[in-house]
């Protein structure tokens, strides 16, 4: 690969005698990983082979996932770089917590932390980019987990919304892309000698607008796809001197992994805790990554500030409840659900047609952008309740009382966009579509055949 004289003469001196290896590494093939989604039941019955678990994640493992196979579309894997799935590993997943991913599209590491969570807390994935933030949200609903938000907001706008509310923040910041040079020709195209230093300056602004958002005690994951150490060990440094309760958690390594290299930056001791998977040691691209603990006291939730009480009236504004009819439409459809997926009016909210769950105890983001307000459950088209393609993707097979078991080829059909025709006859109305154990989407069933409710943007052929 021709990479630019400069790149070149930096890591020569940085690297020395093992800069010949480190630039001889960007020629290398990649090695390609994926994730299983320990959200869907039985992720074993996959028609990819997890003969190669990745020693350093729960859910990894080397191979190819193809975009457009039955796997993918229903959510069962994610197709992830093999050091990228290190980043959201270091994530404590603990029961009921509230985690920020502030850099979050196209969502990698977001349905990593949601396929950890088990529905338990919140996560709240932010993109500042519309059309990115889009295909996150479209990439998190495959992965069918019913408690994530996803937001299209800067940081700082977040940061004057939730402060002091995240007890996991993830930060996997825009960078300089050095690790993207293998796979995108373009980043090293972009790449100047001084570029490192100006996403530093931006990485240094996102995480002003990060340790805003931290509770006391919470924890703070950095990481980028670069080697700069601009951008990498004297970020972490300048995150230590410029917040005093911050202190490096180590990260473990595993064989190929290396320690951050506190010479790189001021020297400071600690900063060995971080981790960096370098390509000539490591398969897969390349990543920093720094963990980080506030010692703030946590506050014990006796001793949180009462939330301000808000009048009836006042709270109907702010969040948009649901009318009568619409509660009835929903109740209506909503009986063949099991009985802890018939959320109640408390946990729903209307956007237009848009019928979402969201859980009362969630925080308003009534002012803020958002690409997902919750789960979205439907669609309410004049007098009836259309179930949408993203709630099926939240289901067991047994979650719902008429499922249609397809062939695969006739999933092929239905994912196209085609009408499919089946036996039973005498079956009619919302049929949850699984194929192989694997519900994909909803489909209407009326005299014999299933009209097609797979969403327009999203059909493909196999
Ligand atoms: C490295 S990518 C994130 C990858 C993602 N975490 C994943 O695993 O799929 C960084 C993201 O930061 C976003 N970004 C760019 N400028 C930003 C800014 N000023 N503040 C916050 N995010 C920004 C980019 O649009 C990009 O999607």
């Amino acid at each position: 690969m021709n990479l630019p004289q400069d790149f070149i003469n930096k890591y020569e001196k940085l690297l020395g005698t093992e800069a010949a290896d480190f630039l001889a590494s960007f020629d290398d093939p990649t090695q390609k990983g994926f994730r299983i989604n320990p959200l869907k039941n039985e992720p074993k019955q996959l028609e990819y082979s997890l003969n190669q678990p990745v020693a350093y994640t729960k859910t990894g493992y080397y191979g190819s996932v193809s975009g457009h196979s039955l796997e993918h579309q229903s959510g069962y894997v994610y197709s992830q770089d093999l050091s990228a799935m290190y980043v959201a590993e270091n994530v404590t997943v603990k029961p009921g917590a509230k985690i920020l991913d502030l850099c979050a599209a196209p969502g990698g590491k977001s349905t990593q932390v949601a396929s950890q969570m088990n529905n338990q807390g919140l996560l709240v994935s932010n993109e500042i980019n519309h059309g990115r933030a889009k295909i996150l949200a479209q990439n998190l609903e495959r992965i069918g987990a019913k408690n994530t938000i996803v937001l299209n907001e800067s940081p700082a706008k977040l940061a004057a919304a939730f402060p002091g509310y995240f007890d996991q923040i993830l930060v996997d910041a825009p960078c300089s892309g050095e690790g993207m040079f293998r796979k995108d020709h373009q980043a090293v195209a972009y790449w100047s000698k001084d570029y490192p230093d100006q996403c530093a300056k931006r990485q240094r602004e996102i995480l002003l607008s990060a340790y805003q958002m931290l509770a006391p005690g919470g924890s703070l994951l950095y990481s980028t796809c670069t080697f700069a150490p601009e951008e990498d060990e004297q970020i972490a440094a300048w995150l230590l001197e410029e917040f005093s309760t911050l202190k490096i958690v180590p990260i473990k390594t595993y064989p190929g992994m290396d320690h951050g290299r506190p010479e790189f930056a001021n020297g400071e001791g600690t900063l060995a805790g971080t981790v960096r998977l370098w390509p000539h040691h490591f398969q897969g691209d390349g990543h920093f990554i720094a963990k980080f603990m506030d010692t703030r006291q946590p506050v014990a939730a006796s001793e949180q500030a009462p939330k301000k009480k808000t009048k009836k009236k006042e709270r109907q504004k702010k969040q948009p409840v649901i009318s009568r009819e619409q509660l009835e439409l929903w109740q209506n459809f909503a009986a063949a659900l099991k009985p802890d997926l018939r959320f109640g009016r408390a946990d729903l909210r209307s956007y237009g047609d848009h019928l979402y769950y969201y859980d009362h105890s969630w925080p308003d983001i009534s002012r803020l952008k958002f690409m997902r307000p919750g789960l979205l459950l439907g669609e309410f088209k004049k007098k009836r309740f259309e179930p949408s393609y993203t709630l099926a993707l939240a289901l067991r097979p047994q979650d719902y009382a008429q499922t249609l078991s397809v062939t695969h080829a006739q999933w092929a059909q239905y994912v196209h966009g085609d009408v499919l025709q089946i036996a039973q006859k005498e079956s009619k109305g919302w049929a949850l579509l699984v194929c192989e154990g694997k519900p994909f989407a909803f489909g209407k069933i009326s005299g014999g055949s299933v009209k097609n409710f797979f969403p327009k943007g999203l059909r493909f052929s196999d």
